[in-house]
């Protein structure tokens, strides 16, 4: 149920609707806005009992779980929060609840700065490190191996087709290391100038496996060719704990508008049929989209890079080889999961 009869409050829609349109982006800023949005709902709740209290949270739980489906430090931060929940009145509930997602959120500020600084040892002086996407976990390891007095080099790919690339070169850009902005497509030429290929992840699966932004797994099988390690860093809430019972990750797949606009749709058209174009693409749609013109434009998000690709995990529970990182998930996650929004 949603809307108002749901009691879920405005600002919990509006965090929904930017985490789909990715005005917020990246699974560490994604699972602090789920956190500050079930905080928001908990202080702005007009519930008149602790059954309707718990009953709206998980209703605002379910809106920003729907969001987008691969990240799982989404369901992870709204399990977190739920959980802590807790209570006989709804002012107990209420501050229950926004203390609980207050932790959360320092607690993954402090998970990134303390895999920062186990990240930065595996850099070395001079080194030159090529990125994918924009990962605040990765850059907080280039970061920390600044402050410790290293320079580093960049290699960062543009990323298409948001080019988040950008994002990452003007942070790296501020903090004064050269940029080389190259085109996803020359990876493979400037891995001859790179030391480590540094990337995020969105989910970690129980075999090591890491979904990350479309484009990470060729880089690393790339990488891989040319012996350059491949380091991934990803704060233990991007551990996937539905996988070590052999669930998939679902893979994201976006509109087609970020590949292909309407103009450049009925370009490709008229120059294949010599027809005007059907304009078959539907506006609000996130799935792929088949139009009768026979042009269909596929926008994964994401894809899985094997483990055998993988040098190292970085945690704030240190690095693991991917093999390795199932075990550091059941001691994290050994209870079942459940999704206390469900029903
Ligand atoms: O949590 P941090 O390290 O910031 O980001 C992790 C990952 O989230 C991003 O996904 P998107 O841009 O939201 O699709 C990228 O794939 C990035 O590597």
């Amino acid at each position: 149920m949603d809307g108002p009869e749901s009691g879920v409050v405005p600002a919990v829609e509006s965090t929904a609707d930017d985490i789909t349109a990715m005005r917020i982006r990246g699974a560490a800023a994604i699972a602090d806005a789920a956190a500050t949005a079930l905080a928001t709902q908990a202080e702005r709740s007009t519930a008149d009992s602790p059954a309707a209290f718990e009953q709206e949270l998980r209703a605002a739980a379910a809106t920003l779980y729907e969001t987008r489906p691969t990240a799982v430090s989404l369901p992870n931060a709204l399990r977190y929060v739920l959980r802590g929940m807790d209570g006989d009145t709804v002012a107990a509930l209420r501050s229950s609840t926004i203390a609980r997602a207050e932790r959360f959120k320092r607690d993954l500020a402090q998970a990134q700065d303390r895999l920062g600084e186990i990240g930065s040892h595996r850099l070395q002086d001079g080194d030159t490190v090529m990125t994918h996407c924009h990962s605040t976990d990765a850059l907080a390891c280039v970061e920390a191996a600044l402050e410790a007095g290293k320079d580093l080099e960049a290699i960062v790919k543009e990323t298409r087709p948001r080019k988040q690339g950008h994002i990452t070169a003007r942070q790296l850009r501020e903090w004064d290391v050269p940029v080389t902005l190259i085109a996803d497509n020359a990876a493979r030429r400037y891995l001859d100038r790179t030391d480590h290929v540094l990337v995020g992840a969105d989910s970690i699966a129980a075999d090591g496996s890491v979904i990350n932004k479309i484009g990470t797994s060729g880089v690393a099988v790339n990488a891989r060719e040319r012996g350059v390690p491949v380091m991934v860093a990803a704060q233990t809430i991007k551990l996937h704990p539905d996988t070590m019972t052999g669930h998939t990750v679902e893979i994201e797949m976006r509109s087609e508008s970020e590949l292909l606009s309407d103009e450049e749709r009925a370009a490709i058209i008229d120059d294949a049929t010599g027809e005007v174009a059907e304009a078959g693409a539907t506006e609000d749609s996130n799935q792929t989209q088949v139009t009768d013109s026979g042009l269909t434009v596929e926008n994964p998000a994401f894809d899985v890079t094997p483990p055998r690709y993988v040098d190292a995990i970085v945690t704030e529970r240190g690095q693991f080889p991917p093999e390795s990182i199932v075990t550091l998930m059941r001691e994290l996650f050994g209870e079942p999961t459940d999704d206390p929004w469900d029903g």
